[in-house]
């Protein structure tokens, strides 16, 4: 069957969205514990990036979870599909000349380098959110940390499944940074990035 499906080249081009939008497009990952600051950082960098302009969309794991990945749970095979699929969308939003802002656990390295590979390295921006099990836990938002130590909640990352850490990841933050620093530090990685030159 696989053999019987052929590639469709559309008329308007990558390219010419971003020349339309003024910018490039690609991939801001954010990897990282739950309750390590992920989606936070995410939707304050957005909300900058939108003020000036850029056309912008975060995918969040909560968010996908809910909808297009619901049938999805928190196996390894499950969550590899999760990012396999959260790596098709966001090769779709590249090509339609948006900035992604992904919020992801995404706990294993191969499912993180699968995503590099599926929408390119040069459009993969890696920020390790490096934040103790122990603050994420202090944090405890949702009660999933309460939940999982009292075996509640089977396969939580840091307490019954593993996280693997980035060993290059393009930026790393750490807990001490407040949410403006982390925000700061990412635009001004970015914004050399961010400017389409025909
Ligand atoms: N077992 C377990 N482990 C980790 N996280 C859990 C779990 N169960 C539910 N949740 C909630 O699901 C959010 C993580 O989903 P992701 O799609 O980002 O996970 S993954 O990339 O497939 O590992 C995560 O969201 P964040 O807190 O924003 O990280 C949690 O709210
Ligand atoms: N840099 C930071 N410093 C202090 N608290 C933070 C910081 N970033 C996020 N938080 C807080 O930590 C909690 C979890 O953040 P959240 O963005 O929901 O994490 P995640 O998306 O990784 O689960 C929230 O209450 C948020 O306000």
């Amino acid at each position: 069957m696989k053999n019987n499906v052929f590639q469709q080249n559309y008329i308007i081009t990558r390219k010419e969205r971003m020349l339309a939008n003024g910018h490039n497009s690609f991939l801001i990952f954010f990897t990282g514990l739950s309750g390590s600051g992920k989606s936070t950082i995410a939707c304050t960098l957005e909300e900058k990036l939108f003020e000036k302009g850029f056309k912008t969309y975060v995918l969040d794991g909560d968010n996908i979870r809910k909808g297009i990945n619901r049938n999805l749970g928190f196996s390894p095979e499950d969550r590899s599909e999760n990012n396999r699929r959260i790596g098709e969308i966001s090769k779709l939003f590249i090509d339609a000349g948006i900035v992604v802002l992904a919020a992801f656990v995404s706990p294993y390295r191969k499912d993180r380098d699968f995503i590099k590979n599926t929408v390119g390295h040069h459009n993969f921006i890696e920020i390790f959110m490096n934040t103790s099990l122990e603050e994420c836990e202090r944090r405890d938002v949702k009660g999933l940390y309460a939940k999982a130590r009292k075996g509640e909640i089977k396969n939580m990352t840091g307490i019954s499944a593993p996280y693997e850490k980035p060993l290059n990841p393009d930026i790393e933050i750490t807990q001490q940074r407040s949410i403006e620093e982390a925000v700061n530090i990412i635009y001004n990685y970015i914004e050399e990035k961010l400017q389409f030159k025909k």
